[in-house]
């Protein structure tokens, strides 16, 4: 392994243990596949302290997020269980450093997705159910300041995920007309659609099923993909409470600590 490789893994695992943003690690990476070399470093790291892993989240899922990376493609990260937060619950203070709320469709596999290609029809025939999800992106690197080289290597900057209870069979939503609202304490702070996401949200799926399996590390039965934004995100700050409405899925929510009105469970 590549010295640099190690640099750039140090300087990301540095700043998750310090809670200091970092500086990019763009200036250690020579291209996407080097990007990716050094989040399976942070990932061999966390499984070596017996983190469980959970399934993947996909990221840069739309036009205009591909074009603010400069990415031609999505990319992905791991999501581990001490990720997900329960529905409604609250996030502590200072636990994530720049939050970002995005609201996803879940899946949750009951199959492995191992073929060299695939198609939806291979997606639906292994897909358990759909959820409702709230994505926290996080990012360890200072400010955002962000390449398609630095998020990948970031874990796709993912941080914390909320799934909703209820699940949906793929044959009872339309997924592509999906609308979703979030809403911040009752004002609306961003909307989208299920097309949003490369067309429809299992197309994304079908692109990490065949990464995966390019890269050795296919998707397993048990797995749970967030399959990235239905719409713009919104930063977090604390005190903030989101609630997020996808047609067909239905609503999930998670509270920021640090607001001085009352906790999200005294509310309801
Ligand atoms: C920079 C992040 O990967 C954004 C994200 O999570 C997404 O596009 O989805």
């Amino acid at each position: 392994m590549k010295d640099n490789h190690q640099a750039a893994a140090a300087r990301l695992l540095e700043a998750y243990a310090s809670g200091r943003p970092c500086e990019p690690v763009r200036d250690l990476i020579d291209g996407v596949d080097d990007a990716y070399a050094v989040q399976n470093l942070v990932t061999e790291r966390w499984l070596a302290q017996r983190r469980r892993p959970a399934g993947r989240k996909i990221g840069l899922t739309s036009v205009a997020a591909q074009r603010r990376f400069g990415a031609a493609s999505p990319d992905s990260g791991v999501l581990f269980a001490d990720m997900a937060v329960p529905d409604g619950a609250e996030i502590p203070a200072g636990t994530l450093l720049r939050p970002l709320v995005e609201a996803e469709v879940a899946i949750v596999l009951e199959r492995d997705l191992t073929y060299e290609r695939h198609t939806v029809a291979d997606v639906i025939r292994a897909t358990a159910f759909a959820l409702p999800a709230i994505e926290i992106a996080d990012s360890r690197i200072r400010d955002w300041d962000l390449t398609f080289t630095d998020t990948v290597a970031d874990n796709a900057s993912a941080g914390r995920y909320v799934l909703g209870t209820r699940p949906v069979p793929l044959r009872d939503a339309d997924l592509r007309m999906a609308g979703m609202v979030i809403e911040r304490r009752g004002e609306q702070v961003s909307t989208g659609i299920g097309a949003n996401c490369l067309g429809h949200p299992l197309h994304t799926v079908v692109w990490l099923a065949d990464t995966l399996v390019g890269s050795g590390q296919p998707l397993r039965a048990g797995d749970t993909v967030l399959t990235g934004a239905l719409g713009p995100v919104v930063p977090a700050e604390a005190g903030d409470v989101f609630e997020a409405r996808i047609d067909g899925l239905g609503d999930v929510r998670v509270a920021f600590a640090g607001h001085e009105g009352p906790a999200l469970e005294e509310e309801a």
